[in-house]
């Protein structure tokens, strides 16, 4: 359990004290992290102001510079990765679920979301559009905050698969290089699922009037429409018509839990 310090700014520790628990005396006691830390830190000099640099310093420690962030160090938890999947009983993965507006991407995510949740699998969802009420509602649809968004999202979604969870992206995310650099965060970890719907469908299903909109240029740079889309070139799995028929959305989300349980994503 975290706290924050109760001791005088004098003697402030640079991170939050731990609170343990002690069986016998029933009640929770401090415990000052690290002896030494501020020591092994305060030994090594300012690093550079490059974009990204890094140096061992002192036992190991390691101050880096990234982006505006500087004199910064990375702590690691003894818990890690590998024990919450033990404990989960699954592998933290993203499975990053793009297409147009109006393509199925929520419906499936949240089916996809459902049937794991129903198998015992613990699955978790950012939604574009739901993420654009807090986390990024500072951006807009311009092709520089586009950016931004599928950043921020692929950051999450790497914090999430760490925490050993099968984290649900379902964002139109229209730029190819920008998922790619999402991948590249979880290389080993990362299934793109392209709803590979015509705009002919999604136009028609228009449930929330923004292609007519759209079409009427009363929204300016609507992905499809005014507004770039570049589908995948090689992603994990695609989702299409069959026969010019739409399947439903549980059968779509029993095509992910296929692949992801043929790669090993359901076991620890
Ligand atoms: N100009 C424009 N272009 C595309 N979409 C628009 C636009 N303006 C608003 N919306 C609504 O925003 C939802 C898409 O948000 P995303 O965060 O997924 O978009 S992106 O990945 O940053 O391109 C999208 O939701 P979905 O229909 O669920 O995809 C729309 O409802
Ligand atoms: N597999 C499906 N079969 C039939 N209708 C679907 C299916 N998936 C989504 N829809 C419908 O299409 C519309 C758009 O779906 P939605 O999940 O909101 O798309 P997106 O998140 O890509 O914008 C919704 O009205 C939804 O009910």
């Amino acid at each position: 359990m975290l706290a924050t310090s109760p001791i005088s700014p004098l003697l402030r520790c640079p991170r939050p004290l731990l609170l343990r628990s002690t069986p016998l005396m029933g009640f929770q006691l401090p415990v000052v992290p690290l002896r030494g830390f501020r020591k092994r830190v305060s030994r090594i000099e300012a690093s550079d102001s490059n974009e990204h640099s890094s140096f061992l310093g002192v036992n190991n420690s390691v101050m880096s510079t990234v982006g505006k962030s500087t004199n910064i160090v990375w702590y690691e938890c003894k818990i890690g990765k590998h024990e919450r999947q033990q404990l989960l009983k699954q592998k933290g993965c993203v499975v990053w679920i793009t297409g147009l507006s109006g393509s199925g991407k929520s419906t499936v995510a949240c089916a996809l979301s459902r049937e794991l949740y129903a198998r015992g699998y613990l699955a978790y969802v950012l939604d574009g559009d739901n993420l654009r009420h807090g986390l990024n509602r500072d951006l807009s649809f311009s092709a520089e905050d586009r950016s931004e968004n599928i950043r921020r999202v692929g950051e999450v979604a790497k914090l999430f698969a760490d925490a050993g969870v099968i984290c649900i992206a379902s964002l139109i995310s229209p730029y190819r290089s920008e998922r790619d650099a999402c991948r590249a965060l979880v290389p080993d970890s990362f299934i793109e699922v392209f709803m590979d719907m015509p705009l002919e469908l999604c136009e028609a299903r228009d449930p929330k009037g923004l292609y007519k909109l759209a079409r009427a240029g009363k929204i300016k740079g609507f992905t499809g429409i005014d507004d770039p889309y570049e589908a995948p070139l090689n992603c994990e799995l695609v989702i299409q018509l069959k026969n010019g028929e739409c399947s439903s959305p549980s059968s779509m989300a029993e095509q992910i839990i296929m692949y992801l349980d043929e790669k090993g994503f359901l076991k620890a």
